[in-house]
C-alpha cells in the first residue's frame, strides 16, 4: 500500500524533517524546485514564457526556486507574487533574497495570455480558509488560459485532507507534489484539478511512530493471493451467497461468476425456488433454493457449517424472507460476512444486531446506500469523505466499503485505504454486485478481511480500466468486469 497523508500530516512530516533530522529547510526547497523543473521538461511542457505566480508561503517560495532554475535554464521567465511582504515566511524572504542576486525577473503585474506555461505556487497544503480577492481574480483569470499549467504540491485552492474547492482552485495540466500524495489530491473534485499527479522525493522523512492510517491500494496487494499447486476446491474457499429474487435474477449470477473467476474453489447461492430454472445458465454454482415452506434457520445453519464466507444482498429484493435471512445470518454467523445491495436496506434498524455479529463484517454500500443506512446525507459524506468513512466504520463495528468514484474502505480501527483506479465505465448495472462477488472469492482464498475488502476494490476497478480500454467506457458491461478480472489475475 502506498501511504497518503492529510495537510496536516504533511506539515508535521516538514517539521520533524526539518527539527529531528536537522535537514535546512532551504534544502528540501531546493530540491521540490528541482523535481518541479526537471518534470516541467520531461512532460514536455511548452517553456518559450513562463509565468510563476507566488504567495505569501512557503509554496511561493517554492516557485520563487522554480523561477531561479528556470532563468538560468535559458527559459523567459517572470515572477509575480501576489501575497503581502509582512506575510512573507522566513524562507521566502531568503527566496527573494537569492532570486533578486541571481536576476530573476519579478512583475507586479502580467496579463496571463503572453505565457506559454504558468506555475501556480499560490497555496499549497497551508491553505487553510475560503479564497477571496485578488487571489481569487487571478486564479478566475486563469480559467481562459490557453496554454499549461503546473502546480506546486496541491493546485490552489483545494484542501490537501479533503480535495475540496475552498472557494475557487486553479486546474492544472501537471501537479508535482512532495514527499507524499495529500488525500486531497486523491479524491474528488481534488483529484480532477491536478491533472497528471507525480509523486517526487524531497527527503522528507517518515518517522516510525507515524500515525497516518491512510493508504492507497497499490497492485502489491494482488500478489498476496497465491495460488497452492496441490490445492483443492476446498482449499481455495467455499462460499455461502444469498442472492437473487423473483424479480431479479442478474444480480445473483453477476455476484456469483465474480466469486469464481477470482479463484474461489466452490459456491452455493441460495435463492428463490423460482430461480432454479434461471440457473441452468450456471452450472457452476451449487443452489439452496427457498420459499415460504422452508425451514430458513435450518437452511442458514446448515450451510455456515459449510462455507468458509458468506456474503448477501444482491438482488434478494425487500421481502420478509430476505430480511429473515439478513437477521438469520448476523445472529448465527462466525466467519467473514459480506453485506451488499438490498441486504444494506434491510439492515436499517439492525444495528444492535450488527454490533453483536460474532463474524468479520464488510458492508459495501454506494453513497445512496451509505445515505439511507446512516442518515448521512451524500453532500456531507463528501465535505469530509475520509473521516465520515472512518467514523462510521468505526461506530457500526465494520470494515466499510464506500463505493464512489474514488472508493474509500475503512476498518473500524481507523485504517482507511483509498483506491485511485477505475472510470466513469463502471458506472454500469451490476457493477457493485462484480465488487461483492470478488470480495467474497479472495476472503474465501483466505485474505484478512480488511486486506480482502481492498484487494477487492483494487481488482474491480483495474478490471475497469482494462474492460474500458477493449470496450469502452460507454459501452462497457458489468459481465466485461468479471472477464477483466480474471486477466488482471492471470498477468499476476
Ligand atoms: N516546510 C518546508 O520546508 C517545505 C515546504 N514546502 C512547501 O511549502 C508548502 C507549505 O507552505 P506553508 O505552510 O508556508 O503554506 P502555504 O501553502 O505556502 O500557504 C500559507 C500562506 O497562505 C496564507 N493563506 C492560507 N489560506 C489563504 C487564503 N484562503 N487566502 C489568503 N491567504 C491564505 C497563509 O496565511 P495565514 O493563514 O497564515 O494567515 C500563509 O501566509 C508546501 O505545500 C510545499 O509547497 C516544500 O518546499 C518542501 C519543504
Ligand atoms: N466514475 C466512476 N469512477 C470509478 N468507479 C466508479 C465510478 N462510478 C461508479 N464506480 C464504481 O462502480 C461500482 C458501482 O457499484 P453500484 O453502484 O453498487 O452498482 P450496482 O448497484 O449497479 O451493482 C462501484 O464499485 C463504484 O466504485
Ligand atoms: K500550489
Amino acid at each position: 500500500m502506498e501511504q497518503i497523508v492529510t495537510g496536516e500530516q504533511m506539515k508535521a512530516l516538514d517539521v520533524y524533517t526539518i527539527e529531528q533530522m536537522q535537514m535546512p529547510s532551504l534544502v528540501l526547497m531546493e530540491r521540490a524546485g528541482l523535481q518541479v523543473f526537471w518534470s516541467m521538461q520531461k512532460e514536455g511542457l511548452p517553456l518559450s514564457k513562463v509565468l510563476v505566480l507566488c504567495g505569501s508561503g512557503n509554496n511561493g517560495a517554492d516557485g520563487v526556486v522554480i523561477a531561479r532554475l528556470l532563468t538560468l535554464g535559458g527559459y523567459q521567465t517572470d515572477v509575480c507574487i501576489l501575497g503581502k511582504p509582512e506575510h512573507f515566511t522566513k524562507e521566502m524572504e531568503k527566496q527573494i533574497e537569492i532570486g533578486r542576486n541571481y536576476g530573476i525577473s519579478f512583475v507586479k503585474t502580467f496579463c496571463v495570455h503572453e505565457y506559454t506555461t504558468i506555475v501556480d505556487a499560490l497555496f499549497g497544503v497551508g491553505l487553510s480558509r475560503e479564497i477571496k480577492g485578488t487571489y481569487r481574480e487571478t486564479i478566475e483569470s486563469l480559467e481562459h488560459f490557453q496554454g499549461k499549467i503546473v502546480a506546486v504540491d496541491i493546485p490552489s485552492g483545494i484542501h490537501a485532507g479533503t480535495g475540496a474547492v475552498l472557494g475557487c482552485a486553479v486546474r492544472a495540466d501537471l501537479t508535482v507534489t512532495f514527499g507524499y500524495k495529500k488525500a486531497g489530491l486523491c479524491l474528488y473534485p481534488g483529484a480532477a484539478y491536478a491533472g497528471k499527479l507525480i509523486s517526487a522525493d524531497v527527503g522528507i522523512l517518515m518517522p516510525p511512530s507515524f500515525g497516518s492510517g491512510l493508504f492507497a491500494c497499490t497492485r502489491e496487494e494482488l500478489k498476496t493471493l497465491v495460488r497452492k499447486p496441490d490445492g483443492n476446491k476446498g482449499s481455495f474457499g467455499k462460499v455461502f451467497l444469498v442472492a437473487g429474487s423473483r424479480e431479479i435474477f442478474g444480480a445473483a449470477y453477476l455476484s456469483g461468476q465474480a466469486v469464481l473467476r477470482s479463484g474461489a474453489g466452490m459456491l452455493k447461492i441460495a435463492t428463490p425456488k423460482e430461480n432454479r430454472e434461471m440457473f441452468a445458465c450456471f452450472p457452476e454454482a451449487m443452489l439452496a433454493v427457498y420459499d415460504e415452506e422452508t425451514a430458513l434457520e435450518e437452511l442458514v445453519r446448515e450451510n455456515l457449517d459449510w462455507a468458509d464466507v458468506i456474503g448477501i444482498g444482491p438482488g434478494i429484493g425487500i421481502s420478509h424472507l430476505s430480511e429473515r435471512l439478513l437477521e438469520l445470518l448476523l445472529k448465527l454467523v462466525k466467519k467473514p460476512l459480506v453485506i451488499d445491495a438490498d441486504g444494506l436496506r434491510l439492515l436499517k434498524g439492525k444495528e444492535a444486531l450488527l454490533r453483536a455479529c460474532k463474524g468479520p463484517v464488510i458492508l459495501t454500500p454506494h453513497l445512496g446506500e451509505f445515505a439511507a443506512l446512516t442518515g448521512i446525507s451524500i453532500a456531507r459524506w463528501k465535505e469530509n469523505p475520509i473521516e465520515i468513512t472512518e467514523k462510521t466504520a468505526e461506530e457500526l463495528g465494520v470494515i466499510l466499503v464506500c463505493k464512489d468514484a474514488r472508493t474509500l474502505i475503512s476498518s473500524k480501527e481507523g485504517k482507511t485505504c483509498i483506491n485511485l483506479c477505475g472510470n466513469d465505465g463502471m458506472a454500469t448495472a451490476g457493477s457493485g454486485d462484480v465488487l461483492t462477488g470478488l470480495i467474497l472469492g479472495l476472503l474465501a482464498q483466505g485474505l484478512l478481511p480488511f486486506q480482502a475488502a481492498c484487494t477487492g476494490v483494487y481488482l474491480h476497478a483495474r478490471a475497469g480500466d482494462l474492460a474500458a480500454s477493449k470496450k469502452g467506457r460507454a459501452a462497457m458491461l458489468a459481465g466485461d468486469l468479471i472477464d477483466a478480472a480474471g486477466e488482471i489475475l492471470k498477468e499476476l
